[in-house]
């Protein structure tokens, strides 16, 4: 049956993309001691080329399994992960997964940082160092391309973070409450660079938040999922035109939406 807010949003206009990712009837089950924790239960949705999908739901929904299943990081319980038409078996370098706490190497510089995945694929040290300051720049960070992790701010460690997935080229991006730490100005600066890295590179981009605002300001469309256990309860569709405004009144109006969408006594 559909509830009210799901009469209340536009329909999802057809979509004109090919599906890049397509999640089947996914289920999770933990085994914890003695018992069973069935953390997912029928999860299926698609993800076009290019499409910033954000995943929206409370604490402990099972997002972060989620996007560990579609990384290949765990194996579902059942179901299935495909990515270009082929299912998902293991971690590979089309799909990367950047975290709220992303761990750099701290003995590596900014650059060297950004540049490390690439060594094993490009032998050309001219082509890596052309590569690598292409995205020092994208990301705003070419002077300090000689900093190490530990003599820069947590934004700028976020920014160093995107940088050294984004190189590699991913088909999807798979981000895990990315900016979650960080304050609010540098979390909205974050957003902003996102999308505008985005345009430019335009990559599939998965985004698990579990704050309305940011989803709004980012999403093509958001799942929103429940717990207990965790699957997608409704697609929103985000018609609102870009760049979003915080202070607009469209804005403001999509999360009030959101917000009733995401109370479990509606
Ligand atoms: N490796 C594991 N073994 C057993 N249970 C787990 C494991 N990982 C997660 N869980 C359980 O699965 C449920 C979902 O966890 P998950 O981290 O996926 O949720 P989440 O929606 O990302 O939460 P949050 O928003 O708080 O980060 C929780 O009850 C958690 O305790």
């Amino acid at each position: 049956m559909r509830t009210k807010l799901q009469l209340i949003f536009p329909k999802k206009p057809p979509r004109t993309r090919e599906a890049v990712l397509e999640v089947r009837e996914l289920a999770k089950i933990y085994r914890v001691n003695a018992s069973y924790l069935t953390v997912l239960e029928n999860v299926r949705f698609r993800a076009a080329t290019g499409e910033l999908v954000c995943i929206l739901g409370p604490s402990g929904c099972g997002k972060s399994t989620l996007l560990k299943i579609i990384s290949g990081f765990i194996p579902p319980s059942s179901g299935k992960v495909i990515l270009n038409g082929r299912p998902v078996s293991r971690p590979a370098p089309d799909r990367c997964l950047v975290f709220q706490e992303d761990a750099l190497f701290p003995w590596l510089t900014v650059a060297e940082n950004i540049a490390f995945g690439l060594k094993g694929r490009m032998k050309n040290k001219k082509a890596v160092r052309q590569e690598t300051d292409r995205f020092l720049s994208l990301v705003g960070l070419g002077p300090f391309r000689d900093y190490l992790p530990r003599e820069i701010s947590g934004g700028m460690k976020q920014r160093v973070a995107l940088a050294r997935v984004l190189i590699l080229r991913p088909r999807v991006l798979l981000m895990d409450e990315p900016f979650g730490a960080l304050d609010a100005h540098t979390r909205s600066e974050m957003q902003n660079l996102l999308l505008s890295l985005w345009k430019k590179l335009s990559h599939t981009i998965l985004f698990v938040t579990h704050d309305v605002n940011e989803a709004v300001t980012l999403a093509d469309r958001i799942l929103v999922m429940d717990r207990g256990p965790g699957c997608i309860r409704t697609e929103i569709p985000v018609g609102l035109k870009r760049p979003r405004k915080r202070e607009d009144d469209g804005f403001h109006q999509f999360c009030r939406r959101l917000y009733k969408e995401l109370r479990t006594d509606r």
